[in-house]
């Protein structure tokens, strides 16, 4: 099985500050793997380079085996969802955040039914009336997971999670859990949660733009 995401030696400098460092490793269709870091660490960095946000300065990053490329971003940002600390809804009521994406040509033939958006929220242990409140005033922890359910209702496949349960109670943490250990599901989390560290198949961790690997199948010493 080839690796669907894959860092050669990837360095990233902006401004002349090293962000990463030499960075490799691989991540394959199906796996869950944990990035964890102090703060500042280099962890989203990550993340941003996978989606394209960063000039690469060295190595490269493939997805899919294919060098990142206007084109293979175009494939990255179609099958993945990258859930942020602060994710920006983009509409004022909750549902139209969540049917947003629906709107546009790629994806008006998925519009989901209202049994598939209430079902989708029931995983994430959200309540169908958050459908109707304005969505800047709901909570980090609940902006997160109507972005996962967004995610989700898109078809979506892989899953670069920024701390996406630090602000969770132990009920919610673990749907989202349950949620992410279907086989289908590539995950890559930035997260402290032992939790995550003992469902995790890899755990990497970056002290100053440098990844190391920790473990894996969960034997990660954490
Ligand atoms: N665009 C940028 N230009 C310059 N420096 C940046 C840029 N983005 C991030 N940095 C710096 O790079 C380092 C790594 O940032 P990054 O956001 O990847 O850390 P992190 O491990 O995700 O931290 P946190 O856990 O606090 O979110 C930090 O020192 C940060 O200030």
């Amino acid at each position: 099985m080839q690796p669907i995401i894959r860092f050669d030696q990837v360095s990233v400098t902006v401004q002349e500050k090293t962000l990463l460092s030499r960075v490799s490793f691989s991540l394959y269709p199906g796996q869950k793997a944990v990035l964890a870091g102090k703060s500042g660490a280099g962890k989203s960095s990550v993340l941003r380079t996978l989606l394209g946000l960063h000039t690469i300065t060295a190595g490269t990053v493939y997805f899919q085996e294919q060098p990142l490329s206007a084109q293979s971003i175009q494939a990255i940002r179609a099958c993945t969802a990258y859930i942020g600390q602060e994710p920006v809804l983009g509409a004022e009521n909750v549902r139209d955040a969540l049917l947003l994406p629906f709107q546009f040509k790629a994806h008006r033939d998925r519009r989901p039914s209202e049994s598939q958006i209430i079902e989708v929220l029931r995983c994430l242990k959200l309540s169908p009336e958050l459908l109707g409140r304005d969505s800047r005033r709901i909570s980090g922890g609940e902006k997160q997971r109507i972005a996962l359910a967004r995610g989700l209702l898109l078809g979506k496949t892989v899953y670069l999670l920024d701390e996406v349960t630090s602000a969770l109670d132990a009920e919610s943490k673990q749907a989202v859990f349950e949620v992410f250990a279907e086989p289908r599901f590539t995950v890559l989390a930035v997260a402290h949660d032992r939790e995550w560290l003992r469902r995790s198949d890899a755990v990497f961790s970056i002290e100053a733009g440098h990844l190391t690997r920790l473990g894996e199948h969960g034997n990660t010493g954490y």
